[in-house]
């Protein structure tokens, strides 16, 4: 695993290089200030257009490792860990294969910059990458197309409701760091369970609605440390695990698995644990009867 995380830091590192150099490139492309704003869009179920706003400002560091994006870039191996054991029990894939996904349809619904989208496709799977903000989609595809392994990525700007409309479905739907910043987050999960065909997977990852959550990942993250910029998150918009667990239930999932994140600061490292008191992750099925 160790061996793995290196691979995948390593590469990171490789491709921030030519990336930049691309970005500096199309600097064109990003120029017109007005184009970085989120485009005015229908009303819709899980848009929040200051949440867009936020992630539309700082859309051109999404592959900047030491970036305001750096907490999701660190946590990237560990939480692939959690998703790669998860999805292979349940699709009873061989964990150890090369290409453990091949054969799986995921989407990466709310995908940012690709930087999950990009090594679930490393991993064997067909991905989708959506997101509500279109510069962050532009920056995926142009990042995902530098690597052959990723330039495959299906990258499109649109929402889960949107893509429930054209009766979209795939084997397994993740949704990692977004339900906290969309409109109605029952509503979400109604869509990332039609996103799921019966007996498919869908894996949420947020922060919880705790006393701890408040002190670290708002207070030392976003004021003291620096790691996010001020106002990433509204710690109301939180759900608890228990939250959680009952509005995927009511829509169909049922939560089979759950694991936190912990932060050690001594190694700058993120690992699994039994404590979900801030930021956790869930792994549900949809059971056969539902559509
Ligand atoms: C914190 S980032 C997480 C990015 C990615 N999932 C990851 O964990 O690496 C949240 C992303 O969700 C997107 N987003 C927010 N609301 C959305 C919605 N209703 N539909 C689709 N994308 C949304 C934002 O534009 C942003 O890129
Ligand atoms: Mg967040």
């Amino acid at each position: 695993m160790a061996m793995a995380s290196n691979h995948l830091r390593n590469l990171n590192r490789i491709s921030i290089h030519h990336f930049q150099a691309l970005l500096n490139d199309t600097t064109r492309f990003f120029s017109d200030a007005a184009s970085s704003l989120p485009q005015p869009q229908p009303p819709s179920s899980s848009l929040k257009h200051n949440e867009l706003a936020k992630f539309a400002a700082i859309a051109d560091t999404w592959w900047d490792s030491e970036g305001p994006f750096k907490p999701l870039h660190v946590m990237n191996p560990t939480r692939l860990a959690f998703i790669r054991s998860a999805l292979c029990r349940h699709f009873k894939k061989d964990p150890y294969n090369a290409k453990p996904l091949e054969g799986l349809k995921i989407i990466d619904v709310g995908c940012g910059g690709g930087i999950l989208s990009e090594p679930l496709a490393r991993l064997g799977a067909t991905v989708t990458g959506v997101d509500a903000v279109e510069k962050n989609i532009k920056i995926a595809q142009l990042h995902a197309g530098l690597d052959p392994a990723t330039s495959s990525i299906e990258f499109c700007c649109t929402t889960a409701e949107k893509l429930v409309e054209e009766g979209r479905t795939f084997d397994a739907v993740m949704a990692l760091e977004v339900i906290e910043h969309v409109a109605d987050p029952a509503e979400f999960c109604k869509s990332l369970s039609a996103l799921t065909v019966p007996e498919g997977a869908t894996v949420i990852s947020t922060i919880n609605r705790s006393m701890r959550a408040y002190a670290t990942a708002i207070v030392a993250a976003e004021y003291i440390l620096r790691w996010l910029p001020r106002g990433t998150h509204q710690w109301s918009s939180f759900l608890t695990p228990e939250e959680l667990v009952l509005i995927l239930q009511r829509a169909g999932i049922n939560v089979e698995e759950m694991a936190g994140f912990v932060y050690n600061p001594v190694t700058g490292r993120w690992s699994l644990s039994d404590d979900i008191s801030v930021n956790f992750i869930a792994f549900g099925t949809k059971s056969n009867n539902t559509e």
